[in-house]
């Protein structure tokens, strides 16, 4: 019988915690300048080992402290990553034990709720994880694909040699603030990982600025070239990171890399659902959409303190019966309301799990979809529309930030 143990691991492990979770993705380990970046984001006490049965280290898991953008507000969290564990080792109980822990972490951190980019779907809902916000990834042909003349625009585009960019882009992120719910913190530490491969130097930086010269968007993008003939115009540029603060700057970025000269293709991975990218185009259907994705899994770890944390709609109350196979203090009847909410005695009008409340909790989700896709059970129906309106959002959440 496995006996699962887990432990925070000290400085001197770091290294091969995170070779491990490389190992796990059957990614190399990671070089010495690698390490020494991504050694920034292994933070003591928030770096976990897995053993079975024996002292080897076969399991790990990590997060790291971030505020995260809710309706209304923001609150702390914990984004947890690097989790995995060794392949001979698997279905033995220690991710169980490892996400255990956190949990117990995170709340002893005043971190109500826990954040993932999951690598596969069917892994965190058990472990009361929601799908909370999506992503898109796009594709589009320059030169068949333009922007009209009445979309937004003011300002202009400009190219920044990377030091330029490594050193303004995390000053014109933070100046944004947490603009849109599922939007994070990112700290120097994230910033100097340079989580979008490969080294910043062959990638192009690009910032937008305003009528007055503020900047208030960017993107950059890494150019692939499929042929070397100086004539042929194959030329793909990926997006990277793109980050704008108004329409007008989302939308000039947009026309900037369609007017790239000989670049034929634009692909870009983590784009928001809503952004009006085919409301800005001659032609609608210039927009391919080549995958809709998840981006943020939320865990309610603290539910009381995460409902708290975020702003409700106009409305009648409803009371809410949540159920938490991991965290028993989660569980129980709440009042939600236009003022928060408060625990009760009261007999719900719905039911949920808390992966369900997490899917909710930042809006993607109509209450009422939840409900036809069965995972809210209704005692009053006259409820449910009620706690739709708590619950929606006009903007849907985004995170916009790899972790
Ligand atoms: C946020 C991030 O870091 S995302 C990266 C996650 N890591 C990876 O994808 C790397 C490759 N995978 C792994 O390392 C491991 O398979 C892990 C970490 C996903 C799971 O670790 P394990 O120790 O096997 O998990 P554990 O034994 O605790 O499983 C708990 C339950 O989840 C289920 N489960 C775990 N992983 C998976 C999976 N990939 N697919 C389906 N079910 C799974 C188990 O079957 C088990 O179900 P049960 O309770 O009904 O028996």
């Amino acid at each position: 019988m496995a006996n699962p143990q887990v432990r925070a691991l000290d400085e001197s492990s770091f290294r091969a915690a995170n070779t491990l979770f490389l190992r796990t993705l059957h990614a190399p380990p990671p070089t010495d300048p690698q390490w020494e970046r991504a050694s920034q984001v292994h933070l003591p006490g928030r770096v976990l080992g897995g053993y079975l049965d024996g002292e080897e280290l076969v399991g790990t898991a990590r997060s790291m402290p971030v505020e995260l953008s809710v309706p209304g507000g923001h609150l702390p969290a914990a984004a947890v990553t690097g989790i995995g564990v060794r392949a001979d080792k698997t279905r033995q109980g220690l991710m169980t034990e490892l996400l255990g822990r956190q949990f117990a972490g995170a709340r002893a951190a005043g971190e109500p709720v826990a954040i993932l980019h999951a690598s596969e779907a069917v892994i965190y809902e058990r472990f009361g994880y929601g799908l909370a916000s999506r992503s898109r990834r796009i594709r589009l042909e320059p030169g068949r694909a333009a922007i009209r003349s009445d979309a937004p625009s003011g300002g202009s585009v400009e190219i920044l040699d990377s030091a330029a960019g490594a050193e303004l882009l995390p000053e014109v992120y933070r100046s944004f603030g947490l603009h849109r719910p599922g939007m994070i913190s990112r700290s120097d530490a994230w910033w100097g990982l340079g989580l979008m491969p490969p080294p910043a130097g062959e990638r192009v930086v690009l910032v937008h600025r305003d009528g007055s010269g503020v900047a208030d968007g960017f993107a950059h993008y890494l150019p692939a070239k499929r042929d070397y003939r100086f004539d042929d115009a194959h030329v793909t540029l990926r997006i990277g990171d793109f980050q704008a603060r108004t329409a007008a700057a989302a939308a000039d970025l947009w026309r900037f890399l369609l007017e790239t000269d000989l670049a034929d293709t634009v692909v870009a991975a983590n784009r928001p659902v809503d952004e009006p990218l085919e409301w800005w185009l001659t032609d609608r259907r210039r927009v391919h959409v080549e995958s809709l994705d998840d981006d943020l899994w939320v865990r309610l770890v603290d539910v009381h303190s995460a409902l708290n944390a975020r702003t409700f709609g106009e409305g009648e109350p409803v009371v809410v019966a949540v159920s938490d196979a991991h965290i028993p203090d989660n569980r129980g009847c709440y009042r939600i309301g236009p003022d928060g909410a408060e625990r009760t005695d009261a007999q719900p009008d719905l039911s949920l799990d808390v992966s369900t409340l997490g899917a909710i909790y930042l809006g993607d989700h109509p209450v009422s979809r939840m409900v036809d896709a069965g995972r809210v059970q209704v005692r009053d129906p006259a409820a449910v529309p009620r706690f739709g309106r708590l619950f929606a959002q006009e903007q849907l959440p985004w995170c916009g930030t790899g972790f």
